[in-house]
């Protein structure tokens, strides 16, 4: 069977190059590169996007091996019918691999056309490396390299403020445009580069925060020889994601007349400000998802849709959102109570198989941003534990303990969070530990929290109840016990 390329499948319209992307992975490529194709569709926009990887280069020799072109499929409800669809994404023109081809990118940078710069680096992309170098081709962060690009772009055009660009971060973290210029102008300085550039940095460029909002369980490892049979080729860059989505970007107005969303049918908004929009959706989602993914995990279930459709976990999930992480959130009741009924309808997607194991890739900061937030407000506005947040934790140590039954878990987190736990739970199974003391050590740890956590009143004592219930008698019965009688 023939690979999906552009002799395969048809040439894509030649556009100008307005995009530079940071980031080959799943999630841009359903998600922005999808955008771009229809505003190309629906607009006089006329952009395409190249993209270069943050890290490595393997990734974009399979990009260029299929000339940009990749299939994304579409499925969910949309407009309260389901839809499964799928398309050719032809966005793409092409892929810069930056150990190979660095001169194409020092070009790149001089083109009159380039104008928007986006990436999706994960939480951890956004930092200063203070060993990267102008000379280094390329720097090793992100930041270093986009910092060289802009540099490269202001020698090209002598300084002229007409030729910024306007940087549209997708990482997933509170002020992602002001952060990503922070490091930039960390750059310039660490590298000289001379206060003329610094302040073409400030005049000539603009950096918006954005918040992204779509779920992508990526390449369809189960189900990808009956899609490729179905398409009649292959697809090596295919990627799944569910029919919703919304960006939100923090940004001027003017930016509405360059990227002409309005009227497309793209939830893309255009806004002053996105905390509002940030918090929600980080706190109710992500919250939601980091804290089912131990207690489901454990449970025996592996899907986000299995564990919001069983009878009492879903109960459980729900009634952690409406009744924990919704009052601890300001806005309007109504709104709130809308949108977590919509994401939980979002996690029922029969269609989208979003397995708990890939969620739970680096869990232990992730409740720390996305729960611990919650977890605090709660107490504070209340006086007492949010109990299923409590359970969440609570399984989340024993998730760190890496068995499923008798089967290991494969934990994804940073080694020295690994070996934390590791010995722990080491000490804690050889009887060395009382699991009390297991407890307290995970909860004072202030590199996994940023605070000390046995300050909280009660959660030592409540966590290591859970605790103890669940390593004897498993998660179904200490949820059971959780609840006083057995959950309905
Ligand atoms: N998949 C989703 O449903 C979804 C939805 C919204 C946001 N996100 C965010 O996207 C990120 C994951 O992206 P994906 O789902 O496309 O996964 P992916 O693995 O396909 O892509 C990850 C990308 O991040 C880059 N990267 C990883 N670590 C990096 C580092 N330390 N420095 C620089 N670059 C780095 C990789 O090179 C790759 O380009 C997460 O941070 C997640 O919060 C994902
Ligand atoms: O992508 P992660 O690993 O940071 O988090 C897992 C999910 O919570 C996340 O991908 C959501 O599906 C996404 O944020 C929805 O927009």
């Amino acid at each position: 069977m023939q690979r999906l390329n552009k002799h395969n499948y048809k040439q894509a319209a030649v556009r100008p190059e307005k995009i530079l992307q940071f980031g080959e992975g799943n999630f841009l490529r359903a998600f922005v590169d999808w955008q771009v194709q229809v505003l190309n569709e629906k607009t006089d926009f006329n952009g395409s996007v190249v993209v270069v990887q943050p890290r490595g280069s393997e990734k974009i020799e399979r990009l260029n091996q299929q000339d940009g072109l990749f299939t994304l499929f579409l499925q969910g409800m949309k407009d309260g019918k389901p839809v499964d669809e799928h398309m050719v994404i032809e966005s793409i023109s092409r892929g810069i691999n930056l150990f190979t081809n660095y001169e194409q990118y020092k070009e790149l940078a001089g083109k009159q056309d380039m104008r928007f710069i986006i990436s999706n680096t994960t939480e951890a992309g956004i930092v200063f490396d203070p060993e990267d170098r102008l000379e280094d081709r390329p720097p090793r962060s992100f930041p270093g390299k986009l910092t060289a690009f802009l540099y490269y772009r202001f020698q090209a055009f002598s300084g002229d403020d007409s030729y910024g660009c306007i940087m549209i971060p997708c990482e997933l973290i509170e002020n992602n445009g002001e952060k990503l210029k922070e490091v930039v102008l960390q750059y310039a300085n660490h590298w000289n580069l001379g206060d003329e550039f610094i302040n073409w940095i400030h005049d000539a460029n603009t950096f918006c925060s954005s918040l992204v909002d779509r779920i992508v369980p990526g390449f369809p490892l189960d189900s990808i020889d009956e899609k490729t049979a179905a398409l009649g080729y292959k697809d090596e860059l295919m990627v799944v994601g569910e029919q919703y989505h919304l960006w939100v970007i923090e940004g001027p107005d003017w930016i509405k007349d360059e990227l002409p969303v309005a009227g497309t049918g793209l939830n893309t908004l255009i806004v002053d400000d996105l905390t509002p929009y940030r918090v929600r959706k980080v706190r109710i989602l992500n919250g939601a998802h980091t804290a089912m993914t131990p207690v489901s995990y454990l449970y025996g279930l592996d899907t986000v849709e299995e564990s919001v459709k069983h009878q009492e976990l879903g109960v459980f999930i729900k009634e952690l959102v409406d009744h924990e992480i919704v009052p601890t959130l300001d806005g309007s009741p109504e709104e709130l109570a809308a949108f977590s009924n919509e994401v939980l309808n979002r996690f029922m997607n029969p269609y989208i198989k979003h397995y708990l194991l890939s969620i739970s890739l680096n869990s232990i900061s992730k409740f720390a941003a996305r729960n611990l937030p919650t977890l605090l407000d709660y107490v504070n506005q209340t006086a007492t534990l949010p109990k299923r947040l409590v359970f969440s934790l609570s399984c989340l140590l024993y998730f760190y303990r890496g068995k499923r039954g008798n089967q290991d878990i494969q934990l994804q987190d940073n080694p020295e969070i690994l070996q934390f736990f590791q010995a722990l739970w080491g000490k804690a199974d050889q009887h060395e530990f009382h699991i009390e003391d297991l407890v307290k050590n995970v909860l004072a740890n202030k590199q996994l929290w940023a605070m000390d956590l046995t300050s909280i009143p009660g959660l030592v004592s409540a966590v290591t109840t859970n605790l103890l219930n669940i390593k004897q008698f498993g998660v179904k019965e200490a949820l059971k016990e959780l609840y006083g009688t057995s959950i309905k």
